[in-house]
């Protein structure tokens, strides 16, 4: 009896020690599989965020695409590595500049723009190509005319962007005034020079759905280029001015006033740091091809010429800030004052260089109380406008152009008009239509409007690189 219970024991013993020994055999198989999942799944999210190499060059930054419409050289179709076509087309003779920006040699410039015989514009910088790639994308080649000193500089602001501006802003501003106000951008340290991190992430965080941004750039046999997205519609003022062309709807020009109001905005208060754009004009605002506007040449800007001489006033006469040109210190409202003559072009469809803002003023004397504005409408609109809407976009425009900075509205301000002003234009025609029933970009308009992406949220570029992408 005694030896078959101690047998007993003895049997209940093993089992139990037999089947702590399995449990925890079986916690550490468990761990080890985690573990295992775990080391998989990092390996493979550091491999899909790794920055991208072509010829071995580090970008030091993924490049956006969230400024590209349809027009543009690279609507992605991602492959396997995670690099877009527009580079696997231009392996052989594109790198990806240490500023993140693909490089191009001169040959492959010259046979897509058909030896440089496709001319579809001329800057200040030079002319502007219309170049056919071999990946069939279609862009613009401006190329900077050799002897135009302009040009260079443009070049060297354009590409060294950073390293000029900071440049700018340390210099001491003349006409005895102080230095920059809080008003105006800076950069928090100089950059390292051409070339470095910091002028890469300035150059390769600019983007924005109403931004042309830069796709490319060639600097090769002497030659200065620089390449963008193509938008086939050209530019604000020629759909303004040219009489060939036929007029822009009220419509289709408020929805240009709040594009344009978007980039700048973006430029003033979602990059980082901040740019000013220096040279708001109708011929700096390009249409793609479904008439959305973008707006170009930022953070450069031309210097004005006087009788052959360099003015030292950069900009375009008709659009500069008159408290710039006293103070010679540009600020984010000397932008404001460029981007309120815009919109009177907008309304009036009259060129600032004859005579847009002394007509602007006659028309001031009699409008008030929020009418009148309506007698320097566009001849061409026919009538074809809401009355309180227009009236609403000249207050807006007018009190852009104070002849006191601190008076003028801020861009994210005109943002939120001018989507207020569609809002209720929507509100009216379509009294109780959902928001999803509205046309895609009434809806995308309204839906910002709404603050459903919160403009104070997206401090940082990237949220308004997010914000692009729904665009
Ligand atoms: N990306 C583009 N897509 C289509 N057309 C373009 C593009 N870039 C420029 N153009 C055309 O070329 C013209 C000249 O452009 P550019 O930026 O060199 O000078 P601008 O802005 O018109 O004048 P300025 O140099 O005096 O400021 C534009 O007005 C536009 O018609």
């Amino acid at each position: 009896m005694k030896a078959e219970s101690s047998g007993l024991i003895l049997g209940i013993s093993i089992g139990v020690v037999i089947g702590v020994f399995l449990a925890i055999l079986a916690l550490y198989c468990i761990r080890y599989q985690r573990k295992r999942a775990q080391i998989n799944s990092s390996s493979s999210r550091r491999a899909a965020t790794l920055p991208i190499r072509t010829n071995g060059v580090d970008t030091c930054t993924v490049l956006s695409d969230s400024t590209m419409g349809a027009d543009s050289p690279r609507h992605y179709e991602k492959s396997v590595n995670g690099m877009s076509l527009w580079f696997d087309g231009f392996k052989k003779s594109s790198v990806v500049s240490a500023s993140g920006i693909p490089e191009y040699c001169y040959r492959d410039l010259q046979k897509a723009t058909q030896n440089f015989t496709t001319l579809i514009g001329q800057g200040a910088f030079g002319p502007v190509y219309k170049a056919q790639m071999s990946t069939g994308e279609t862009v613009a080649v401006k190329v900077l005319a050799s002897d135009s000193k302009q040009g260079e500089k443009e070049f060297q602001t354009e590409f060294v962007f950073e390293r000029v501006t900071y440049a700018n802003l340390s210099a001491p501003p003349p006409c005895g005034s102080n230095s920059p106000s809080d008003d105006l951008i800076g950069f928090g340290s100089p950059p390292s020079g051409p070339g470095s991190c910091s002028q890469v992430k300035l150059l390769g965080r600019l983007h924005h759905r109403n931004l042309l941004n830069l796709v490319g750039y060639c600097a090769d046999k002497g030659k200065n280029m620089l390449i963008y997205a193509y938008m086939s519609n050209g530019n604000l003022a020629s759909h303004l001015y040219n009489e060939k062309m036929e007029p822009l709807s009220w419509d289709r020009r408020v929805h240009t006033a709040l594009d344009v109001a978007r980039g700048v905005e973006y430029l003033h208060d979602g990059a980082v740091p901040p740019v000013i754009h220096r040279d708001i004009k109708s011929s700096n605002i390009l249409l793609d091809q479904s008439m959305r506007a973008r707006v170009s040449d930022f953070g450069l800007s031309r210097e004005e010429m006087v009788d052959g001489h360099a003015s030292n006033l950069r900009g375009t006469f008709g659009y500069l800030d008159p408290e710039y040109i006293c103070t010679r210190t540009f600020t984010k409202k000397s932008d404001v004052y460029s981007y309120g003559v815009l919109l009177f072009e907008l309304i009036a469809a009259r060129n600032p260089l004859q005579g847009l803002m002394e007509y602007v003023e006659l028309a001031a004397m009699n409008a008030g109380g929020g009418t009148g504005w309506e007698e320097i409408a566009d001849p061409r609109l026919e009538g074809n406008f809401d009355i309180q809407e227009l009236n609403e976009v000249a207050a807006l425009a007018y009190k852009c152009v104070n002849r006191v900075p601190k008076k003028r509205p801020s861009m994210r301000s005109t943002v939120q008009v001018l989507t207020r002003i569609l809002k209720s234009r929507h509100s009216k025609k379509h009294t109780g239509t959902p928001l999803s029933a509205m046309p895609e970009e009434v809806a995308i308009d309204i839906d910002q409007a709404e603050g459903q992406t919160p403009v104070r949220q997206l401090k940082r570029e990237e949220s308004f690189d997010s914000m692009d992408t729904d665009l």
